[in-house]
C-alpha cells in the first residue's frame, strides 16, 4: 500500500483564482489539486483531496483519515485563526501535518498572525503562493519515507 497523503483546503478556497489575485494569485483550487495529483504519482504516493467551507465537515474528514492516512497538508483558511475544533481533531488522530498558507499571514491583519494549528504542526509554510503546496507535498513524501 503506497503512503497516503490527505490535502485539505478550508473555507473560501474553492473560489481561488477568481478574486484578490494580488494576494492569492490566479491559480484555481482545481489547478492546485491537479498538480498535487501529478506530483503524488511521481512520488509514488496516494493523494486524497478535500475542500469544505464548513468546520464540522473538516473535522469529520480528519476523523475519517485516522489509521488510513500517513500525512495531512492543510490550508484551513480562516479556520486557522479560530478553530479549536480542527486543532483538537488533528491532535486526536495523531497524523503528522503541515499547515500551509498561500499568503504570508504574518504580513497581513493582526488577527491572521495567530494560528490554532502551528504549534502542533510538523511545520508551517506561508507566503510562497501556491508553490507552497508543491513544497509541502515534497516535504510530506520525504517525511513519510516515500521514494
Ligand atoms: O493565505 C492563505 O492561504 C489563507 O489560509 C487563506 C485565507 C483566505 C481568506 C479568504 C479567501 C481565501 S481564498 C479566496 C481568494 C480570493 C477570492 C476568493 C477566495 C483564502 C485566509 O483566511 C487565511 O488567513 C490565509
Amino acid at each position: 500500500m503506497p503512503p497516503s497523503i490527505l490535502l485539505i483546503n478550508g473555507p473560501n478556497l474553492n473560489l481561488l483564482g477568481t478574486r484578490q489575485p494580488e494576494i492569492y494569485g490566479t491559480t484555481t483550487l482545481a489547478d492546485i489539486e491537479s498538480e498535487a495529483h501529478k506530483q503524488a504519482d511521481q512520488l509514488s504516493l496516494t493523494l486524497s483531496t478535500f475542500q469544505s467551507n464548513h468546520e464540522g465537515a473538516i473535522v469529520d474528514r480528519i476523523h475519517e483519515a485516522r489509521k488510513k492516512v500517513d500525512f495531512i497538508i492543510i490550508n484551513a483558511g480562516a479556520y486557522t485563526h479560530t478553530s479549536v475544533a480542527i486543532r483538537d481533531a488533528l491532535s486526536g488522530v495523531e497524523i503528522p501535518f503541515v499547515e500551509i498558507h498561500i499568503s504570508n499571514v504574518h504580513k497581513r491583519e493582526p488577527f491572521r498572525h495567530h494560528s490554532y494549528l502551528s504549534d502542533i504542526a510538523v511545520g508551517v509554510v506561508a507566503g510562497l503562493g501556491t508553490f507552497g503546496y508543491t513544497v509541502s507535498m515534497q516535504f510530506a513524501a520525504n517525511y513519510i519515507g516515500a521514494k
